[in-house]
């Protein structure tokens, strides 16, 4: 259960209760006139009658050098007697982090941090410095605005980030997470067969979205780290941009992407319900149909069934890496791209 005891800032109340609702967890509020430790203990009365097992109490943000707010966090402490007091710092501080978790610790006695913002704190230096200056540990780091972005925190694989290896361990958990084994074997299956519809497509950004955002992701994988924000961004406008197509296709259209593909009547009518040009569209069915001759080739590769052009497979990936938004060369090579489009929806229909 949570308990809203931050009173001084009445939309912290709201935002609050807007956050349980959306994660499905109860929230004690009594509004502002209160006093915090008194909502606090009647917050443990209401959480033991619901048979709670966890409770967070919220407090209002401070400073240590306001006296009155800081013995009102005593009386806090003292009116539920917590397991755990953790202090939220911002990551972006830096080393100021570390000492406000030293401070607070000296006055009030706290058992860890939850360092936030991490994700616009590239190299990382408050979360080496709090544990060396304060003797208290990170608990839980943000590393975005999401639910999602905030993690239990691992100094081995921080450091690992830092280093620029990635952070294969937390990739690898997220995706578990999201994917099950069953959805797994069945999308191997579908590659393996050609089979890969535009409801696999939806499964696969509807993942990337669960597992957090592009940027996070990106910064796991090793040798990745130099993705800018402003490529990220142009990968997730084009997902979307894709999903809003296909989310006026037809259910048959879905499962059977050949049906746009020979009809030009279909590809007007997504084009005109999702507000797109029919070029877009017809790129569109293009690219999954492209997609999956991509994946087809990369799992026979893996599997060991079939010895694919790698050399032309690493060339194309490597090409569509290099040419730069608006730069003549990318126009070239969209004319290109364009190309290859036309020929793999020759190729379907000629089938
Ligand atoms: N990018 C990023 N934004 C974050 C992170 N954590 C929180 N935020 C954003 O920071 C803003 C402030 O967060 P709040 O949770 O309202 O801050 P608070 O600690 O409750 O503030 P107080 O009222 O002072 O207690 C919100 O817009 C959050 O979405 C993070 O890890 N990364």
């Amino acid at each position: 259960m949570l308990v809203a005891a931050d009173v001084y800032r009445p939309a912290a109340i709201d935002q609050l209760t807007i956050l349980g609702k959306k994660v499905g967890v109860p929230v004690y509020s009594e509004g502002t006139e209160a006093k915090p430790s008194q909502i606090a203990k009647n917050g443990l009365k209401e959480a033991k009658v619901n048979k709670a097992d966890v409770i967070i109490v919220d407090t209002a943000g401070r400073l240590q050098v306001d006296k009155a707010m800081m013995n009102e966090l005593k009386e806090v402490k003292k009116a539920v007697n917590p397991t755990e007091v953790l202090l939220v710092v911002d990551a972006m501080t830096g080393q100021e982090a570390a000492g406000l978790v030293s401070s607070f610790n000296d006055e009030i006695g706290i058992t860890g941090a939850i360092l936030t913002k991490l994700d616009g704190d590239s190299r990382g230096g408050a979360a080496l410095s709090v544990k060396e200056v304060s003797g208290k540990p990170i608990k839980f780091v943000g590393q975005g605005e999401r639910i999602e972005d905030l993690e239990p925190f691992y100094p081995d694989r921080m450091a690992q980030r830092i280093l620029g290896m990635g952070d294969v361990l937390s990739f690898v958990e997220k995706a578990q997470e999201v994917m099950r084994q069953e959805d797994a074997d069945e999308l191997q299956k579908k590659i393996l067969s050609a089979k890969f519809n535009f409801n696999d497509f939806l499964k696969q950004t509807q993942m990337i979205a669960k597992m957090g955002s592009f940027s996070r992701l990106i910064g796991m994988i090793p040798g990745m780290n130099k993705v800018t924000p402003a490529q990220i961004r142009e990968a997730e406008k084009n997902l979307k941009f894709m999903e809003s197509m296909i989310n006026v296709m037809t259910l048959e259209e879905r499962e059977r992407p050949e049906l746009l593909a020979e009809s030009r009547e279909r590809r007007k009518r997504v084009a005109k319900d999702s507000g797109k040009t029919e070029q877009q569209v017809s790129q569109l069915v293009a690219q999954l149909f492209q997609m999956r001759a991509k994946m087809q080739k990369m799992m026979g590769a893996m599997q060991g069934k079939e010895s694919p052009d790698m050399d032309e497979l690493m060339g194309s990936m490597k090409a569509e890496e290099q040419s730069a938004a608006g730069t003549g060369r990318r126009r070239r090579k969209y004319g290109n791209l364009r190309q290859r489009q036309l020929d793999a929806m020759r190729g379907f229909r000629r089938r």
